[in-house]
């Protein structure tokens, strides 16, 4: 278990971490989100004690990093790919690591066979492409075999195959009881590798729920529905006190309605039905709504990445829509 109380890091003006509360537990993926230049990896580096809080604690199983005689025995983490001896090769690399935490060499080849970097293991890591840096960082986070694993944009540089073996990984040490702690930029594969989540902006606590939860809190769901008899369609929903929002394109959209009881009406009176589908925002959505005001990088260029304004906008007008 990780416990963070009160952390807060002032880098002279600038408050990077801003008395940071909550826990990381065991048996399941904690994914750490916020927008660039959040907090995220400062947060992470205090965990491990490379940089002091300027007020407030991290405590790993109740004590200090630096309390800790053999840390990597405890924490492995992957922070920075980079941060090693690139002309040691891989497997010096470990071995040093290994044999400074009291760690048995043996350990050294097999988690270079789980990383898969075991044809390369005599190679100077300064030779290595990113992914190949990535996995190398991730060999030293397990080389301990601690019970919690911290990763900090782990799938950066791998390639299909290797952010699908990062996925499972981390789900399997979770499901062996670890506690895992990751932070990624890549919304789509937060969604499908964690259980709990832990958003911040601008070094604040914005969430600490589920993931189920954090898109239910932080998007809309609806019921959409198209019938070639759509007028008849409304009245029938009418005179049931639902309300159905015209959303252009021949459809209707429905809020708080089950899926279920809307099909068994339309059934109940002979209805056609084109579609009568549940909708439910993406993590993506339901992050760029809760963090859309602390974002603090805005690109400003007609080529900017699409954004999800529109979605916001409409989410908006429909809200507008149902209050009328
Ligand atoms: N050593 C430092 N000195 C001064 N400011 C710093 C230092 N380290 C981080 N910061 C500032 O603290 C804030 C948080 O940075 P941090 O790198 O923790 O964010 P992040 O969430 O990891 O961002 P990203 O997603 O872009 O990696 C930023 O405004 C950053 O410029």
């Amino acid at each position: 278990m990780i416990e963070l109380e009160g952390l807060t890091k002032r880098y002279g003006e600038k408050v990077a971490v801003n008395d940071l509360t909550f826990a990381v537990r065991p048996g399941i993926v904690t994914g750490f989100l916020g927008p660039n230049g959040a907090g995220k990896s400062t947060t992470m580096r205090m965990m491990l004690g490379l940089d002091n809080p300027t007020a407030g604690d991290v405590r790993i199983d109740g004590r200090h990093y630096a309390q800790i005689k053999h840390p990597l025995k405890y924490i492995g983490a992957l922070l920075d790919a980079k941060a090693m001896h690139g002309g040691r090769s891989a497997y010096n690399h470990l071995l040093c690591l290994a044999q400074s935490n009291g760690i048995p060499d043996s350990r050294v080849r097999e988690v270079l066979d789980t990383v898969g970097l075991t044809a390369v293991a005599k190679k100077k890591a300064k030779g290595f492409s990113l992914g190949m840096g990535q996995r190398l960082g991730i060999a030293g986070a397990l080389l301990g075999d601690p019970q919690i694993l911290m990763f900090d944009e782990p799938v950066n540089g791998l390639d299909p195959e290797g952010i699908h073996w990062i996925r499972n990984l981390m789900k399997g040490l979770a499901a062996q009881g670890r506690t895992v702690f990751v932070s990624s930029h890549l919304m789509s594969e937060m969604a499908l590798t964690a259980d709990h989540l832990v958003v911040i902006g601008q070094g604040r606590l914005l969430a600490d729920m589920s993931m189920a939860d954090f898109i239910r809190q932080n998007s809309r769901s609806y019921v959409r529905l198209r019938s070639p008899q759509q007028e008849r369609l409304r009245d029938v929903l009418h005179a049931e006190g639902i309300t159905a929002v015209e959303a252009g394109n021949g459809t209707l959209e429905v809020d708080g309605t089950p899926v279920e009881r809307l099909g068994e009406l339309a059934a109940r009176h002979s209805l056609v039905l084109h579609e009568l589908s549940p909708q439910q925002a993406s993590l993506e959505e339901a992050f760029m709504q809760l963090t859309a005001e602390s974002v603090e990088y805005h690109a400003h260029s007609d080529t900017r990445a699409p954004d999800t304004s529109g979605w916001q906008q409409s989410n908006q007008q429909w809200s507008q829509k149902r209050e009328q």
